[in-house]
């Protein structure tokens, strides 16, 4: 599923309407019957519905529902928040189609007159404005959302929440908050940012008939989901051997913080590795070494109990993680900086790594395998030089130029994940929950993010397919015998077993 800009939707919209002759009518009628598919499950036959619709493309998507849901014989009536010379083009084409089924509408000017319109309605269609949204909303609209938002009656809101930016970049808005959204064509950006996506409610997106080429040529961006893990994720062959399942190494851990390279040598292992060793501090070996069996260790030289420099062979694995637990103390970052420049595979860069790295990020930007940095929006406001509400405000645009500059795919973490390749592509990974707010969460999707880099897959879809996994495993713990509060990053690596037998 492709996330589109409102400016990508445009162009969609357009290229659907140009070059392939479809008409702007028929995608509204196609918007406004996918909808009601979909509403027709969740109202009663008797139910009241009023659809409030504004001057746009997204109040005529408003008639051609109220339309289909008065020919089906439900109780409809539509208010339309706008004097009627501004229904023009596609949408009065579909005002007057609804009239002439026998549809009543009552136009209003002021906000105040809502609260008497919709007192017997059940539901409530918001229909107002779409992607189409300039600026903050006008009177009537603002009063009418500001009504809405403290009803508490049913409100569906179509494509968008009227008022919401479907753009990252904009904070202050009035928009009304949707018990649900029917989002038409491809969701937006702002489903998937922290301070938009509570307004959608649930969301469903409707297919209107944009084709698939459209889509992959206005957009770089997708929501990772099930389909596309089950379909890159690379089936083990029955006579395969360790080798073919990569050979990894972990660097991290110190005296302070022995768990967390232990965490993701166990991750990368069950997450599917052939082998990995963990390369850390004497000391951490024989404190973890009881709990990490089925890894090889290497033990580095040490300073007050952290890594110090040291050089050793780095050229016979297939890919390495970086960073986790290993401290920001001045002597290792030499090391950090001796494993960018001699490492001829991928190399995660995680935590602590992701600290010594900013002194001089052309360690990264000279690179000629893959680089791969998992902040989180911490960590990537420490390498921007943000403050972490800036980068929140447009994720997508800093991480994709952090991309591009230093040459690195970035794992942007949060609720939603972003996930982006040098070139610019862009995921999401949805899956997780509040359960991995907790420390170490973080180390177990490093390694299982080395493991995915070890397998037959690009390293786009290695890291989309971590994070699927990781969250997915989150999610079943969470279903099935954990909860929130109790979740533990240990039962996530247990977890990934119920991700695999369940997916793949
Ligand atoms: N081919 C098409 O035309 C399709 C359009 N679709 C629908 O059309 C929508 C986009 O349509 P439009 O481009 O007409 O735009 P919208 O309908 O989203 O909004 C534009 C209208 O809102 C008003 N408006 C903008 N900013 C405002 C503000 N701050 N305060 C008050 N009023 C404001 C403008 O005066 C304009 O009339 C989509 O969101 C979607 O719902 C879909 O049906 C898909 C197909
Ligand atoms: N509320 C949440 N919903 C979904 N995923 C979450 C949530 N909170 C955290 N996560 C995930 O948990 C992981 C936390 O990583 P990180 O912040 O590095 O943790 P730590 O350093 O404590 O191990 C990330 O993969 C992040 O996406
Ligand atoms: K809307």
């Amino acid at each position: 599923m492709y996330i589109v800009t409102a400016k990508e939707m445009y162009g969609i919209d357009h290229y659907t309407m140009q070059e392939l002759g479809v008409e702007g009518k028929l995608l509204m009628e196609n918007a406004g019957r996918a909808i009601c598919l979909k509403l027709e499950n969740l109202i009663e036959k008797t139910s009241r519905i009023c659809v409030i619709a504004g001057s746009g493309n997204n109040g005529g998507d408003g008639f051609v529902i109220a339309r289909t849901l008065l020919n089906n014989n439900y109780h409809v009536h539509v208010v339309q928040a706008v004097p009627d010379e501004k229904i023009t083009g596609d949408a009065l084409y579909h005002k007057n189609l609804y009239k002439n089924c026998g549809g009543t509408v009552t136009v209003i000017k002021e906000a105040e007159i809502i609260r008497e319109l919709v007192s017997d309605a059940d539901i409530i269609v918001d229909a107002m404005v779409g992607i189409g949204i300039r600026g903050k909303l006008r009177e009537p609209l603002a009063g009418i959302v500001r009504f809405l938002n403290q009803t508490e009656k049913f409100v569906v809101s179509i494509d968008i929440p009227s008022g919401l930016p479907a753009d990252e970049g904009l904070t202050d808005f009035t928009a009304v908050e949707a018990d649900c959204t029917f989002i038409v064509g491809a969701p937006k950006t702002s489903a998937f940012l922290e301070h938009s996506a509570s307004f959608y409610g649930e969301w469903e997106m409707v297919s209107i008939g944009f084709p698939p080429l459209a889509l992959r040529k206005y957009s770089k961006r997708m929501l990772w989901n099930e389909g596309n893990f089950q379909e890159s994720m690379p089936k083990r062959k029955l006579n395969s051997h360790k080798g073919d399942h990569g050979r990894g190494l972990v660097i991290g851990g110190s005296t302070e913080m022995p768990g967390s390279i232990a965490m993701s040598v166990k991750a990368a292992l069950k997450a599917g590795s052939g082998l990995i060793t963990a390369a850390t501090t004497e000391k951490v070996i024989q404190m973890i070494a009881p709990v990490s069996m089925e890894s090889t260790f290497l033990a580095l030289s040490e300073k007050n109990g952290y890594l110090a420099n040291h050089t050793f062979p780095v050229d016979s694995y297939d890919a390495i993680a970086i960073g986790i637990g290993m401290g920001r103390y001045e002597e290792t970052r030499d090391l950090v900086r001796y494993v960018l420049e001699q490492a001829k595979c991928p190399v995660i860069i995680d935590a602590d790594g992701l600290y010594h790295i900013k002194s001089d990020l052309s360690m990264i930007k000279k690179r000629s395998d893959p680089t791969i940095v998992t902040p989180h929006p911490g960590e990537m406001a420490m390498l921007l030089d943000i403050s972490v509400p800036e980068l929140l405000k447009e994720p997508f645009r800093y991480a994709a130029e952090f991309a591009g500059k230093y040459n690195v795919y970035v794992v942007l973490k949060g609720k939603y994940t972003i996930i982006t390749a040098p070139d610019g592509r862009q995921a999401v990974n949805t899956t997780g929950n509040p359960g991995l707010a907790k420390g170490g969460s973080g180390d177990v999707l490093t390694g299982i993010s080395l493991a995915m880099a070890m397998q037959d897959q690009s390293i786009f879809e290695a890291l989309c397919n971590a994070c699927f996994i990781h969250g997915k495993s989150a999610d079943l713990l969470v279903a099935n015998e954990h909860s929130f509060y109790d979740l533990l990053a240990s039962d996530v690596i247990k977890g990934i077993t119920d991700v695999y037998r369940t997916f793949s």
